[in-house]
Protein backbone atom coordinates (compact mmCIF):
# COMPACT_ATOMS: atom_id res chain seq x y z
CA UNK A 1 0.00 0.00 0.00
CA UNK A 2 1.18 3.54 -0.94
CA UNK A 3 1.37 5.77 1.93
CA UNK A 4 -1.98 8.15 1.66
CA UNK A 5 -0.99 12.08 1.09
CA UNK A 6 -2.87 14.95 -0.41
CA UNK A 7 -2.99 18.45 -1.30
CA UNK A 8 -5.72 20.58 -1.21
CA UNK A 9 -7.23 21.72 -3.85
CA UNK A 10 -9.82 23.73 -5.77
CA UNK A 11 -11.85 22.45 -8.57
CA UNK A 12 -11.77 23.29 -12.32
CA UNK A 13 -14.04 21.01 -14.02
CA UNK A 14 -13.76 22.05 -17.91
CA UNK A 15 -15.69 19.20 -18.80
CA UNK A 16 -19.36 19.17 -18.00
CA UNK A 17 -22.56 16.68 -17.46
CA UNK A 18 -25.76 16.11 -17.19
CA UNK A 19 -29.29 15.59 -19.41
CA UNK A 20 -30.59 18.03 -21.41
CA UNK A 21 -31.22 21.47 -20.95
CA UNK A 22 -34.11 23.33 -19.99
CA UNK A 23 -32.80 26.23 -18.08
CA UNK A 24 -36.73 27.99 -18.71
CA UNK A 25 -37.19 28.16 -14.82
CA UNK A 26 -34.15 29.52 -14.00
CA UNK A 27 -33.55 32.94 -13.55
CA UNK A 28 -31.32 35.83 -11.91
CA UNK A 29 -31.77 35.83 -8.60
CA UNK A 30 -33.66 38.88 -7.21
CA UNK A 31 -35.24 39.86 -3.95
CA UNK A 32 -34.94 39.30 -0.19
CA UNK A 33 -32.92 36.20 1.34
CA UNK A 34 -33.22 34.48 4.50
CA UNK A 35 -29.94 34.76 4.83
CA UNK A 36 -29.74 38.20 4.55
CA UNK A 37 -27.21 37.53 0.85
CA UNK A 38 -27.74 39.86 -2.22
CA UNK A 39 -27.25 38.11 -5.16
CA UNK A 40 -25.17 40.24 -7.31
CA UNK A 41 -27.82 40.39 -9.93
CA UNK A 42 -26.93 39.44 -13.47
CA UNK A 43 -23.12 40.18 -12.64
CA UNK A 44 -22.28 37.35 -14.83
CA UNK A 45 -18.76 37.08 -15.61
CA UNK A 46 -18.30 35.77 -19.06
CA UNK A 47 -16.99 32.69 -17.91
CA UNK A 48 -16.76 31.35 -21.54
CA UNK A 49 -12.97 31.20 -22.02
CA UNK A 50 -11.96 30.22 -25.39
CA UNK A 51 -9.40 27.32 -25.22
CA UNK A 52 -6.69 28.10 -28.01
CA UNK A 53 -6.44 24.86 -29.69
CA UNK A 54 -3.43 24.23 -32.45
CA UNK A 55 -4.71 21.14 -33.78
CA UNK A 56 -2.41 18.20 -34.07
CA UNK A 57 -1.70 16.57 -37.15
CA UNK A 58 -3.36 13.29 -36.63
CA UNK A 59 -6.43 15.62 -35.27
CA UNK A 60 -5.98 17.29 -38.84
CA UNK A 61 -6.32 13.89 -40.33
CA UNK A 62 -9.50 13.12 -38.62
CA UNK A 63 -11.09 16.63 -39.93
CA UNK A 64 -10.16 15.87 -43.35
CA UNK A 65 -11.31 12.11 -43.35
CA UNK A 66 -15.15 13.94 -41.94
CA UNK A 67 -15.17 16.02 -44.80
CA UNK A 68 -14.74 13.62 -47.23
CA UNK A 69 -17.89 11.61 -45.42
CA UNK A 70 -15.77 8.72 -43.84
CA UNK A 71 -16.62 7.26 -40.31
CA UNK A 72 -14.24 7.36 -37.64
CA UNK A 73 -12.98 5.81 -34.35
CA UNK A 74 -11.39 8.10 -32.56
CA UNK A 75 -9.36 6.62 -29.43
CA UNK A 76 -6.27 7.09 -27.36
CA UNK A 77 -5.29 8.04 -23.83
CA UNK A 78 -7.22 10.73 -20.98
CA UNK A 79 -6.48 13.90 -22.32
CA UNK A 80 -5.68 13.15 -26.04
CA UNK A 81 -8.08 15.61 -26.96
CA UNK A 82 -10.69 12.98 -28.15
CA UNK A 83 -13.87 15.29 -27.18
CA UNK A 84 -12.80 18.63 -28.33
CA UNK A 85 -12.14 17.25 -31.68
CA UNK A 86 -15.69 15.35 -31.11
CA UNK A 87 -17.06 18.68 -30.41
CA UNK A 88 -15.62 20.17 -33.37
CA UNK A 89 -16.69 17.09 -35.79
CA UNK A 90 -19.96 17.81 -34.91
CA UNK A 91 -19.60 20.80 -36.31
CA UNK A 92 -18.22 20.07 -39.60
CA UNK A 93 -21.21 17.11 -39.66
CA UNK A 94 -24.06 19.58 -39.34
CA UNK A 95 -22.43 21.69 -41.83
CA UNK A 96 -22.25 18.83 -44.11
CA UNK A 97 -25.61 16.85 -43.71
CA UNK A 98 -27.49 19.70 -41.80
CA UNK A 99 -27.97 20.27 -37.85
CA UNK A 100 -31.64 17.94 -38.18
CA UNK A 101 -29.60 15.00 -39.60
CA UNK A 102 -26.63 14.89 -36.93
CA UNK A 103 -27.44 12.99 -33.72
CA UNK A 104 -24.99 13.15 -30.62
CA UNK A 105 -24.92 10.50 -28.27
CA UNK A 106 -22.87 8.78 -25.29
CA UNK A 107 -24.10 5.79 -23.52
CA UNK A 108 -24.33 7.80 -19.79
CA UNK A 109 -26.56 11.11 -19.24
CA UNK A 110 -23.39 12.41 -17.82
CA UNK A 111 -21.44 12.07 -20.97
CA UNK A 112 -23.96 12.54 -23.41
CA UNK A 113 -24.61 16.26 -21.60
CA UNK A 114 -20.64 16.77 -21.96
CA UNK A 115 -21.16 17.20 -25.65
CA UNK A 116 -24.45 18.34 -25.89
CA UNK A 117 -26.07 15.15 -26.81
CA UNK A 118 -28.11 12.69 -25.50
CA UNK A 119 -27.82 9.23 -24.28
CA UNK A 120 -27.13 6.57 -27.26
CA UNK A 121 -30.41 4.43 -25.67
CA UNK A 122 -33.02 7.43 -25.61
CA UNK A 123 -31.73 8.46 -29.44
CA UNK A 124 -31.88 4.80 -30.59
CA UNK A 125 -35.61 4.32 -29.01
CA UNK A 126 -34.99 1.39 -27.40
CA UNK A 127 -36.08 1.64 -23.71
CA UNK A 128 -33.80 0.54 -20.98
CA UNK A 129 -34.55 -2.85 -20.98
CA UNK A 130 -32.10 -4.72 -23.41
CA UNK A 131 -33.65 -7.23 -25.93
CA UNK A 132 -32.35 -8.85 -28.79
CA UNK A 133 -32.24 -6.96 -31.75
CA UNK A 134 -35.41 -8.01 -33.28
CA UNK A 135 -37.43 -7.11 -30.40
CA UNK A 136 -35.35 -3.93 -30.13
CA UNK A 137 -36.51 -3.09 -33.93
CA UNK A 138 -40.42 -4.04 -33.31
CA UNK A 139 -40.08 -1.57 -30.39
CA UNK A 140 -38.39 1.18 -32.53
CA UNK A 141 -40.86 0.63 -35.22
CA UNK A 142 -43.62 1.47 -32.61
CA UNK A 143 -41.84 4.75 -31.86
CA UNK A 144 -42.65 7.29 -34.26
CA UNK A 145 -40.17 9.22 -32.71
CA UNK A 146 -37.27 6.85 -32.64
CA UNK A 147 -38.38 5.54 -36.38
CA UNK A 148 -38.10 9.30 -38.02
CA UNK A 149 -34.88 9.91 -35.63
CA UNK A 150 -33.10 6.80 -37.39
CA UNK A 151 -35.17 7.67 -40.86
CA UNK A 152 -32.94 11.30 -40.84
CA UNK A 153 -29.80 10.16 -39.53
CA UNK A 154 -27.09 10.99 -41.88
CA UNK A 155 -24.48 11.16 -38.86
CA UNK A 156 -24.14 9.26 -35.69
CA UNK A 157 -21.92 10.61 -32.93
CA UNK A 158 -20.97 8.02 -30.21
CA UNK A 159 -18.61 9.49 -27.09
CA UNK A 160 -17.03 7.52 -24.35
CA UNK A 161 -17.60 3.84 -26.81
CA UNK A 162 -15.97 2.24 -23.88
CA UNK A 163 -19.58 2.27 -21.98
CA UNK A 164 -21.06 0.60 -24.80
CA UNK A 165 -21.24 -3.30 -25.24
CA UNK A 166 -20.95 -5.34 -28.30
CA UNK A 167 -24.38 -6.76 -28.31
CA UNK A 168 -25.58 -3.24 -28.62
CA UNK A 169 -23.10 -2.19 -31.30
CA UNK A 170 -24.24 -4.64 -33.44
CA UNK A 171 -27.92 -4.34 -32.67
CA UNK A 172 -27.70 -0.83 -33.80
CA UNK A 173 -25.97 -1.77 -36.53
CA UNK A 174 -28.66 -3.96 -37.42
CA UNK A 175 -31.12 -1.48 -37.09
CA UNK A 176 -30.01 1.18 -38.79
CA UNK A 177 -29.73 -1.04 -41.81
CA UNK A 178 -33.16 -1.94 -41.42
CA UNK A 179 -34.51 0.89 -40.60
CA UNK A 180 -32.81 2.85 -43.73
CA UNK A 181 -33.43 0.06 -46.02
CA UNK A 182 -29.76 0.14 -47.13
CA UNK A 183 -27.59 -3.03 -47.05
CA UNK A 184 -24.64 -1.36 -46.13
CA UNK A 185 -22.93 -1.40 -42.60
CA UNK A 186 -25.21 1.36 -40.11
CA UNK A 187 -27.42 1.75 -43.04
CA UNK A 188 -25.06 4.00 -44.96
CA UNK A 189 -24.75 6.88 -41.61
CA UNK A 190 -21.59 8.48 -41.26
CA UNK A 191 -20.51 7.10 -37.46
CA UNK A 192 -18.21 9.24 -35.25
CA UNK A 193 -17.05 6.66 -32.37
CA UNK A 194 -14.17 7.90 -30.12
CA UNK A 195 -13.22 6.56 -26.41
CA UNK A 196 -10.64 4.87 -24.65
CA UNK A 197 -11.20 1.10 -24.13
CA UNK A 198 -8.26 1.27 -21.06
CA UNK A 199 -10.98 4.02 -19.38
CA UNK A 200 -14.37 2.43 -17.80
CA UNK A 201 -15.84 -0.54 -19.17
CA UNK A 202 -19.75 -1.23 -20.44
CA UNK A 203 -21.45 -1.14 -16.83
CA UNK A 204 -23.96 -4.23 -17.64
CA UNK A 205 -22.27 -6.42 -20.48
CA UNK A 206 -25.19 -8.22 -21.92
CA UNK A 207 -26.88 -11.57 -20.91
CA UNK A 208 -26.79 -13.23 -24.35
CA UNK A 209 -23.44 -11.90 -25.60
CA UNK A 210 -21.35 -15.21 -26.42
CA UNK A 211 -19.05 -13.93 -24.08
CA UNK A 212 -18.29 -10.50 -26.19
CA UNK A 213 -17.93 -7.77 -23.83
CA UNK A 214 -16.34 -4.18 -25.22
CA UNK A 215 -17.99 -2.55 -28.52
CA UNK A 216 -14.79 -3.46 -30.55
CA UNK A 217 -15.69 -7.34 -30.51
CA UNK A 218 -18.76 -6.61 -32.47
CA UNK A 219 -18.87 -8.65 -35.53
CA UNK A 220 -19.24 -5.31 -37.44
CA UNK A 221 -16.34 -3.33 -35.77
CA UNK A 222 -13.95 -3.23 -38.15
CA UNK A 223 -16.25 -2.53 -41.17
CA UNK A 224 -17.88 0.13 -39.36
CA UNK A 225 -15.07 2.42 -39.90
CA UNK A 226 -12.54 3.98 -42.75
CA UNK A 227 -10.38 5.07 -40.43
CA UNK A 228 -9.53 3.87 -36.78
CA UNK A 229 -6.83 6.42 -34.74
CA UNK A 230 -4.99 6.38 -31.77
CA UNK A 231 -4.43 9.60 -30.77
CA UNK A 232 -1.11 10.06 -29.08
CA UNK A 233 0.04 13.13 -27.87
CA UNK A 234 -1.37 14.25 -23.89
CA UNK A 235 -2.56 17.65 -23.68
CA UNK A 236 -4.46 17.19 -19.97
CA UNK A 237 -0.50 16.87 -18.79
CA UNK A 238 2.52 18.65 -19.73
CA UNK A 239 5.17 16.95 -16.53
CA UNK A 240 6.91 14.22 -18.89
CA UNK A 241 7.14 12.31 -15.54
CA UNK A 242 3.50 12.06 -14.87
CA UNK A 243 2.25 11.12 -18.48
CA UNK A 244 4.71 7.64 -18.32
CA UNK A 245 3.06 7.22 -14.77
CA UNK A 246 -0.44 7.55 -16.44
CA UNK A 247 0.73 5.44 -19.54
CA UNK A 248 1.64 2.90 -17.64
CA UNK A 249 -0.87 2.32 -15.08
CA UNK A 250 -3.40 2.93 -18.44
CA UNK A 251 -1.48 -0.59 -19.42
CA UNK A 252 -2.28 -2.14 -15.85
CA UNK A 253 1.61 -1.91 -15.06
CA UNK A 254 2.87 -0.61 -11.57
CA UNK A 255 6.50 0.33 -11.97
CA UNK A 256 7.64 0.92 -8.77
CA UNK A 257 9.40 4.00 -9.25
CA UNK A 258 5.97 5.50 -11.06
CA UNK A 259 4.90 4.28 -8.07
CA UNK A 260 7.29 5.84 -5.36
CA UNK A 261 6.70 9.50 -7.96
CA UNK A 262 2.71 8.92 -6.65
CA UNK A 263 3.74 8.01 -3.09
CA UNK A 264 6.12 11.39 -2.69
CA UNK A 265 3.59 12.98 -4.73
CA UNK A 266 1.09 13.14 -2.01
CA UNK A 267 1.34 15.44 1.02
CA UNK A 268 -0.40 14.23 4.71
CA UNK A 269 -2.04 17.85 4.45
CA UNK A 270 -5.69 18.18 5.24
CA UNK A 271 -7.03 18.69 1.88
CA UNK A 272 -8.82 22.04 1.24
CA UNK A 273 -12.75 21.42 1.81
CA UNK A 274 -13.40 23.10 -1.74
CA UNK A 275 -11.35 20.47 -3.43
CA UNK A 276 -13.59 17.56 -5.28
CA UNK A 277 -13.27 13.98 -3.74
CA UNK A 278 -13.37 10.72 -5.88
CA UNK A 279 -14.89 7.62 -4.90
CA UNK A 280 -15.35 4.60 -6.75
CA UNK A 281 -18.62 3.60 -4.61
CA UNK A 282 -21.51 5.95 -4.47
CA UNK A 283 -21.91 4.44 -0.90
CA UNK A 284 -18.65 6.59 -0.18
CA UNK A 285 -19.50 9.63 -2.13
CA UNK A 286 -22.99 9.86 -0.26
CA UNK A 287 -21.16 9.27 3.15
CA UNK A 288 -18.87 12.23 2.78
CA UNK A 289 -21.39 14.47 1.37
CA UNK A 290 -23.96 13.92 4.04
CA UNK A 291 -20.85 14.26 6.69
CA UNK A 292 -20.08 17.37 5.05
CA UNK A 293 -23.23 18.33 5.34
CA UNK A 294 -23.62 17.76 8.55
CA UNK A 295 -20.75 19.03 9.53
CA UNK A 296 -21.59 22.47 8.90
CA UNK A 297 -24.45 22.58 11.49
CA UNK A 298 -26.83 24.86 9.50
CA UNK A 299 -30.11 24.74 9.12
CA UNK A 300 -31.14 22.59 6.57
CA UNK A 301 -33.41 22.99 3.72
CA UNK A 302 -35.27 19.72 2.31
CA UNK A 303 -36.43 19.62 -1.53
CA UNK A 304 -38.25 16.32 -2.08
CA UNK A 305 -38.65 15.37 -6.19
CA UNK A 306 -42.20 15.16 -7.68
CA UNK A 307 -42.84 12.36 -9.75
CA UNK A 308 -45.37 11.81 -12.51
CA UNK A 309 -46.39 9.46 -14.91
CA UNK A 310 -46.03 6.06 -16.21
CA UNK A 311 -44.84 3.78 -13.09
CA UNK A 312 -42.18 1.59 -15.20
CA UNK A 313 -40.58 4.90 -16.47
CA UNK A 314 -40.78 6.52 -13.10
CA UNK A 315 -37.91 3.93 -11.81
CA UNK A 316 -35.90 5.13 -14.61
CA UNK A 317 -35.79 8.67 -13.46
CA UNK A 318 -35.08 6.83 -9.88
CA UNK A 319 -31.57 5.74 -11.60
CA UNK A 320 -30.91 9.53 -13.30
CA UNK A 321 -29.31 12.33 -11.85
CA UNK A 322 -31.41 14.33 -9.66
CA UNK A 323 -32.00 13.44 -6.74
CA UNK A 324 -35.17 11.79 -5.11
CA UNK A 325 -34.10 14.08 -1.98
CA UNK A 326 -31.73 16.47 -1.18
CA UNK A 327 -30.92 18.61 2.05
CA UNK A 328 -29.06 22.06 1.53
CA UNK A 329 -27.72 24.35 3.96
CA UNK A 330 -25.79 27.65 3.88
CA UNK A 331 -22.55 26.53 2.75
CA UNK A 332 -23.05 23.59 1.12
CA UNK A 333 -21.01 22.89 -1.86
CA UNK A 334 -23.16 21.95 -4.86
CA UNK A 335 -22.91 21.09 -8.66
CA UNK A 336 -25.66 21.63 -11.18
CA UNK A 337 -26.87 18.75 -13.11
CA UNK A 338 -28.21 20.76 -16.15
CA UNK A 339 -26.89 23.32 -18.24
CA UNK A 340 -28.62 26.63 -17.35
CA UNK A 341 -27.15 28.67 -19.41
CA UNK A 342 -24.38 27.68 -21.50
CA UNK A 343 -22.96 31.23 -21.83
CA UNK A 344 -22.68 32.01 -18.50
CA UNK A 345 -20.38 28.38 -17.69
CA UNK A 346 -23.63 28.13 -15.97
CA UNK A 347 -23.20 24.36 -17.56
CA UNK A 348 -23.87 20.66 -16.06
CA UNK A 349 -20.75 20.15 -13.63
CA UNK A 350 -20.46 23.32 -12.40
CA UNK A 351 -19.56 23.64 -9.26
CA UNK A 352 -20.39 26.21 -5.97
CA UNK A 353 -21.73 27.02 -3.11
CA UNK A 354 -25.01 28.05 -1.57
CA UNK A 355 -24.98 31.46 0.03
CA UNK A 356 -28.30 31.20 1.00
CA UNK A 357 -31.98 31.29 0.25
CA UNK A 358 -34.88 33.36 -1.58
CA UNK A 359 -38.66 32.84 -0.49
CA UNK A 360 -40.55 31.84 -3.08
CA UNK A 361 -44.35 31.59 -2.93
CA UNK A 362 -44.06 30.31 -6.60
CA UNK A 363 -46.22 26.71 -6.40
CA UNK A 364 -43.86 24.86 -8.13
CA UNK A 365 -41.43 25.64 -5.26
CA UNK A 366 -43.98 24.89 -2.64
CA UNK A 367 -44.42 21.63 -4.11
CA UNK A 368 -41.09 20.63 -3.73
CA UNK A 369 -40.01 22.11 -0.24
CA UNK A 370 -42.39 23.12 2.28
CA UNK A 371 -40.56 25.68 3.52
CA UNK A 372 -40.50 27.45 -0.04
CA UNK A 373 -37.30 28.21 -0.39
CA UNK A 374 -34.71 28.71 -3.12
CA UNK A 375 -31.00 28.28 -2.85
CA UNK A 376 -28.65 31.08 -3.87
CA UNK A 377 -25.46 29.83 -5.36
CA UNK A 378 -22.06 31.69 -5.87
CA UNK A 379 -20.69 29.56 -8.43
CA UNK A 380 -16.93 28.76 -8.60
CA UNK A 381 -17.00 31.05 -11.61
CA UNK A 382 -18.29 34.42 -9.24
CA UNK A 383 -21.74 34.33 -10.72
CA UNK A 384 -24.17 34.12 -8.00
CA UNK A 385 -27.87 33.01 -9.14
CA UNK A 386 -31.44 31.64 -7.28
CA UNK A 387 -31.64 27.88 -8.58
CA UNK A 388 -35.21 27.30 -9.62
CA UNK A 389 -36.64 23.68 -9.91
CA UNK A 390 -36.27 21.70 -13.38
CA UNK A 391 -37.82 19.09 -14.97
CA UNK A 392 -36.16 15.55 -15.78
CA UNK A 393 -38.56 13.78 -18.64
CA UNK A 394 -37.95 9.68 -19.52
CA UNK A 395 -40.24 8.58 -22.65
CA UNK A 396 -40.67 5.58 -24.27
CA UNK A 397 -43.09 5.56 -27.06
CA UNK A 398 -46.35 7.98 -26.00
CA UNK A 399 -45.70 6.85 -22.34
CA UNK A 400 -44.24 9.71 -20.46
CA UNK A 401 -42.67 10.35 -16.74
CA UNK A 402 -41.26 13.13 -15.03
CA UNK A 403 -39.33 14.53 -11.83
CA UNK A 404 -39.22 18.15 -10.69
CA UNK A 405 -36.57 18.82 -8.35
CA UNK A 406 -33.83 21.18 -8.28
CA UNK A 407 -30.84 20.74 -10.53
CA UNK A 408 -28.35 20.42 -7.68
CA UNK A 409 -26.23 17.64 -6.14
CA UNK A 410 -23.99 18.24 -3.35
CA UNK A 411 -20.13 18.04 -4.33
CA UNK A 412 -17.77 17.24 -2.00
CA UNK A 413 -17.74 14.52 -3.63
CA UNK A 414 -18.18 12.79 -6.69
CA UNK A 415 -18.10 8.60 -8.44
CA UNK A 416 -15.46 8.21 -10.54
CA UNK A 417 -18.08 6.93 -12.96
CA UNK A 418 -19.39 10.35 -13.10
CA UNK A 419 -16.04 12.03 -13.49
CA UNK A 420 -14.81 10.12 -16.55
CA UNK A 421 -14.55 12.83 -19.28
CA UNK A 422 -13.40 15.69 -16.64
CA UNK A 423 -10.19 17.85 -16.22
CA UNK A 424 -9.45 19.26 -13.12
CA UNK A 425 -6.90 21.37 -11.26
CA UNK A 426 -6.80 19.59 -8.47
CA UNK A 427 -8.95 16.37 -6.49
CA UNK A 428 -8.47 13.96 -3.75
CA UNK A 429 -9.49 10.79 -4.28
CA UNK A 430 -9.07 7.25 -2.21
CA UNK A 431 -8.92 4.70 -4.34
CA UNK A 432 -8.70 1.60 -1.94
CA UNK A 433 -11.86 0.19 -3.40
CA UNK A 434 -11.51 0.81 -6.84
CA UNK A 435 -13.49 -2.22 -8.34
CA UNK A 436 -13.32 -2.02 -12.15
CA UNK A 437 -10.70 -2.35 -15.00
CA UNK A 438 -9.69 1.16 -15.87
CA UNK A 439 -11.40 2.84 -12.81
CA UNK A 440 -7.48 3.69 -11.20
CA UNK A 441 -7.07 5.34 -14.49
CA UNK A 442 -9.58 7.46 -14.74
CA UNK A 443 -9.50 8.91 -11.46
CA UNK A 444 -5.88 9.73 -11.70
CA UNK A 445 -5.65 11.00 -15.41
CA UNK A 446 -8.31 13.41 -14.56
CA UNK A 447 -5.72 15.48 -12.72
CA UNK A 448 -3.76 17.96 -14.60
CA UNK A 449 -0.62 17.81 -11.69
CA UNK A 450 1.15 15.46 -9.40
CA UNK A 451 0.98 19.10 -7.37
CA UNK A 452 -3.00 18.92 -7.50
CA UNK A 453 -3.61 15.02 -6.49
CA UNK A 454 -4.18 14.42 -2.76
CA UNK A 455 -4.50 10.65 -2.86
CA UNK A 456 -5.85 8.89 0.69
CA UNK A 457 -5.95 5.28 -0.01
CA UNK A 458 -4.04 3.45 -2.87
CA UNK A 459 -3.85 -0.40 -3.48
CA UNK A 460 -1.64 -0.67 -6.87
CA UNK A 461 -3.63 -4.50 -7.03
CA UNK A 462 -6.25 -1.83 -8.11
CA UNK A 463 -4.47 -1.35 -11.11
CA UNK A 464 -6.40 -3.28 -13.19
CA UNK A 465 -7.10 -3.63 -17.46
CA UNK A 466 -8.82 -6.16 -19.01
CA UNK A 467 -6.36 -8.05 -21.46
CA UNK A 468 -9.10 -7.85 -24.48
CA UNK A 469 -8.53 -4.41 -24.04
CA UNK A 470 -4.71 -4.88 -24.07
CA UNK A 471 -4.80 -7.15 -27.07
CA UNK A 472 -6.99 -4.48 -28.83
CA UNK A 473 -4.64 -1.40 -28.35
CA UNK A 474 -1.89 -4.10 -29.30
CA UNK A 475 -3.24 -4.28 -33.11
CA UNK A 476 -2.57 -0.19 -33.33
CA UNK A 477 1.00 -1.08 -32.64
CA UNK A 478 1.87 -3.60 -34.84
CA UNK A 479 -0.29 -2.01 -37.26
CA UNK A 480 1.75 0.90 -37.30
CA UNK A 481 4.93 -1.54 -37.41
CA UNK A 482 3.74 -3.26 -40.13
CA UNK A 483 2.86 -0.19 -41.90
CA UNK A 484 6.26 1.65 -41.12
CA UNK A 485 4.62 5.06 -40.38
CA UNK A 486 6.42 8.03 -41.04
CA UNK A 487 5.46 11.40 -39.01
CA UNK A 488 1.98 10.72 -38.47
CA UNK A 489 0.89 10.14 -42.05
CA UNK A 490 -0.99 7.28 -41.99
CA UNK A 491 -0.96 4.66 -44.20
CA UNK A 492 -3.75 1.61 -45.17
CA UNK A 493 -2.84 -1.73 -45.06
CA UNK A 494 -1.40 -1.98 -48.59
CA UNK A 495 1.27 0.31 -46.88
CA UNK A 496 0.70 3.04 -49.88
CA UNK A 497 0.35 6.70 -47.64
CA UNK A 498 -2.67 7.54 -49.60
CA UNK A 499 -5.59 6.06 -47.51
CA UNK A 500 -6.90 4.65 -50.59
CA UNK A 501 -9.60 2.03 -49.77
CA UNK A 502 -10.29 -1.51 -49.90
CA UNK A 503 -13.79 -3.41 -49.93
CA UNK A 504 -14.96 -5.17 -47.16
CA UNK A 505 -18.82 -6.35 -46.61
CA UNK A 506 -19.12 -4.80 -49.53
CA UNK A 507 -17.98 -1.12 -48.04
CA UNK A 508 -15.07 1.11 -49.17
CA UNK A 509 -13.07 0.59 -45.88
CA UNK A 510 -9.73 2.56 -45.31
CA UNK A 511 -7.45 1.41 -42.12
CA UNK A 512 -5.07 4.15 -41.17
CA UNK A 513 -3.77 3.78 -37.75
CA UNK A 514 -1.78 6.54 -37.29
CA UNK A 515 0.80 7.21 -35.19
N1 LIG B 1 -4.90 20.26 -30.10
C1 LIG B 1 -5.06 20.74 -28.87
N2 LIG B 1 -4.46 21.89 -28.52
C2 LIG B 1 -4.57 22.37 -27.26
N3 LIG B 1 -5.29 21.80 -26.28
C3 LIG B 1 -5.91 20.66 -26.56
C4 LIG B 1 -5.83 20.07 -27.87
N4 LIG B 1 -6.56 18.92 -27.85
C5 LIG B 1 -7.05 18.83 -26.59
N5 LIG B 1 -6.67 19.86 -25.83
C6 LIG B 1 -7.01 20.10 -24.41
O1 LIG B 1 -6.67 18.93 -23.65
C7 LIG B 1 -7.60 18.73 -22.59
C8 LIG B 1 -8.15 17.33 -22.68
O2 LIG B 1 -8.92 17.21 -23.87
P1 LIG B 1 -10.20 16.25 -23.96
O3 LIG B 1 -11.05 16.39 -22.73
O4 LIG B 1 -10.81 16.47 -25.29
O5 LIG B 1 -9.44 14.85 -23.89
P2 LIG B 1 -10.07 13.39 -23.98
O6 LIG B 1 -9.15 12.62 -24.84
O7 LIG B 1 -11.51 13.45 -24.40
O8 LIG B 1 -9.95 12.93 -22.48
P3 LIG B 1 -10.80 11.77 -21.71
O9 LIG B 1 -10.44 10.46 -22.38
O10 LIG B 1 -10.28 11.87 -20.31
O11 LIG B 1 -12.25 12.11 -21.84
C9 LIG B 1 -8.67 19.79 -22.74
O12 LIG B 1 -8.38 20.84 -21.84
C10 LIG B 1 -8.51 20.25 -24.18
O13 LIG B 1 -8.92 21.57 -24.37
Amino acid sequence: MLGMKFFGCALSAHRNFSTKITGKNSKWAQGKYKSGYKAREGEAKNTKTRERVQWTDQQKQVMSAISEGKSVFITGSAGTGKTILVKHIIKQLKKRHGPSKVFVTAPTGVAACAISGQTLHSFAGIGCAMADRDTLLHRISKNDKAYKRWRKAEALVLDESSMVDAELFESLDFIARAIKQVDEVWGGIQLVVSGDFFQLPPVKPQQNSGGKEFAFEAECWDSSFDLQVNLTKVFRQSDPQLIKLLQGIRRGESDPEDLKLLEQSCSKAEPDPTVVQLYPRNEDVNRVNSSRLASLGNELVVYTAVDSGEDSLKRQLEQGIAPKEIALCEDARVMLVKNLNTWRGLVNGATGTVTGFYESEDVGVTRICDDGLLPVVRFDSGLEMTIEPNTWTANEGDSVAKREQLPLILAWASSIHKCQGMTLDRLHTDLSRAFENGMVYVALSRVRSLEGLYLSGFDPSKIKVHPKVAQFYNKFTSEQDKEGEDDNVSQNKNGSNDNSSQEINGRKYMRAYIK
